[in-house]
């Protein structure tokens, strides 16, 4: 898996390959890896498929009994803390590295990288899953803070080319979503589509 979140003024890009492998089998050549925590709010999973999914179920649903409770959307944080609860006491038994990303009124776009062993911070731009480690250099020295809507989504569709190119764990298309105060704009770019460097 290769998988990435950006911030920018008014929210976050997020995005991921979308390979599932067993092996050197490919199981799944369009996973979607970007999945729905509530309107305003994805993760991005990488790890085991199966463990991944689970938790999001059940953070999803903490979120949805939440705003019933609260009358008002969750807030990043929130969310990305309950995964956070999770990815740590259970830390012996999953394999479950997640990015959490969103966008809430109190503090914008937000992202928070959790990896294994459940850990949590907040970071401008955070990557993530086995191809990651191909393009921290390039993360280095392309990333720029302030950047438009539209060339933080050509950030991570780049980033992840150059990730998935390189890591034989991801592959397929690069799927991205814009989240804003608006909700979520999910776009696809096709293996054709993606810029050979
Ligand atoms: C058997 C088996 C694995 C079932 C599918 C499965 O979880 N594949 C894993 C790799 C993996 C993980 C742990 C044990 C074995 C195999 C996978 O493709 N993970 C991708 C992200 C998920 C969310 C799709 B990525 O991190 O590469």
């Amino acid at each position: 898996t290769s998988i990435m979140a950006v911030e920018f003024d008014g929210g976050v890009v997020v995005g991921a390959d979308s390979r599932t492998s067993m092996g050197v089998y490919v199981s799944n050549r369009v996973t979607d890896k970007l999945t729905r925590v509530t309107d305003h709010i994805y993760c991005c999973r990488s790890g085991s498929a199966a463990d991944t999914q689970a938790i999001a179920d059940i953070v999803a649903s903490h979120m949805e009994l939440l705003e019933v409770k609260l009358g008002d959307p969750p807030r990043v944080q929130i969310a990305a803390n309950t995964f956070k609860e999770i990815c740590y006491n259970y830390r012996d038994q999953l394999m479950a590295g997640i990015i959490v990303a969103g966008w809430d009124k109190a503090k914008g776009g937000q992202v928070y990288t959790i990896p294994l062993g459940g850990m949590i911070v907040r970071q401008p731009v955070a990557i993530g899953g086995s191809g990651s480690t191909y393009v921290w250099g390039h993360i280095d020295a392309a990333y720029r803070p302030n950047m438009t809507k539209e060339e933080t989504v050509d950030f991570v569709k780049n980033t992840l080319t150059l990730a998935l190119t390189r890591d034989g764990s991801s592959g397929g298309v690069v799927r991205v979503a814009i989240i804003t105060k608006d909700g979520a704009e999910r776009r696809v770019f096709l293996h054709n589509e993606l810029p050979q460097f």
